[in-house]
């Protein structure tokens, strides 16, 4: 059954970085370490230094046992979100891209009127044409 794991964006997960709120990514996964600070045998310092980051490698170079990895569920709270974030550029860049677009679709409407046209003219001409046969 696939179960509901809760996304975070890395700079939502960057502002937990205090004492009193602590999240560390590890590998993708985030950790609400804030409970556990006090008794991490590699110290508080660690783990707050390891926020805003993916810090897979700090992890993996303290070569933690078995029975840490085991511990760190307790403390898993989601992962990362894979969406890459829209820079706020694009965002306004898109924003001109629907307003070009919209303009596009004013000026296709304005564009009616000359085929219109074309085929009213057509049709006096040939009424024209067939009176004088
Ligand atoms: C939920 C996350 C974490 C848990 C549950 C955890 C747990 C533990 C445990 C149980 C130990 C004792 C040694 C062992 O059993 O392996 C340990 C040591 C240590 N941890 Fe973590 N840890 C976590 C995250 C991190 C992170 C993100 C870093 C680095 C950025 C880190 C750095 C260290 C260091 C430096 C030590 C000391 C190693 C030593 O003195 O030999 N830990 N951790």
């Amino acid at each position: 059954m696939p179960t509901l794991t809760k996304l975070y964006s890395m700079k939502e997960a960057a502002l937990h970085n205090t004492p009193e709120d602590c999240w560390v990514v590890v590998d993708g996964k985030i950790y609400d370490v804030t409970k556990y600070l006090e008794d991490h045998p590699g110290g508080a310092d660690v783990l707050l230094e390891a926020t805003g980051k993916d810090a897979k490698e700090e992890f993996d170079d303290a070569g933690h046992s078995k029975s840490a990895k085991e511990l760190m569920q307790d403390y898993f709270i989601g992962e990362l979100d894979p969406t890459p974030e829209i820079p706020e550029m694009e965002v306004v860049r898109k924003e001109q891209d629907s307003g070009f677009a919209s303009k596009l679709m004013d000026s296709a409407v304005q564009y009616w009127v000359i085929p219109v046209a074309a085929v009213g003219i057509s049709i006096v001409v040939a009424i024209l044409c067939a009176r004088r046969k």
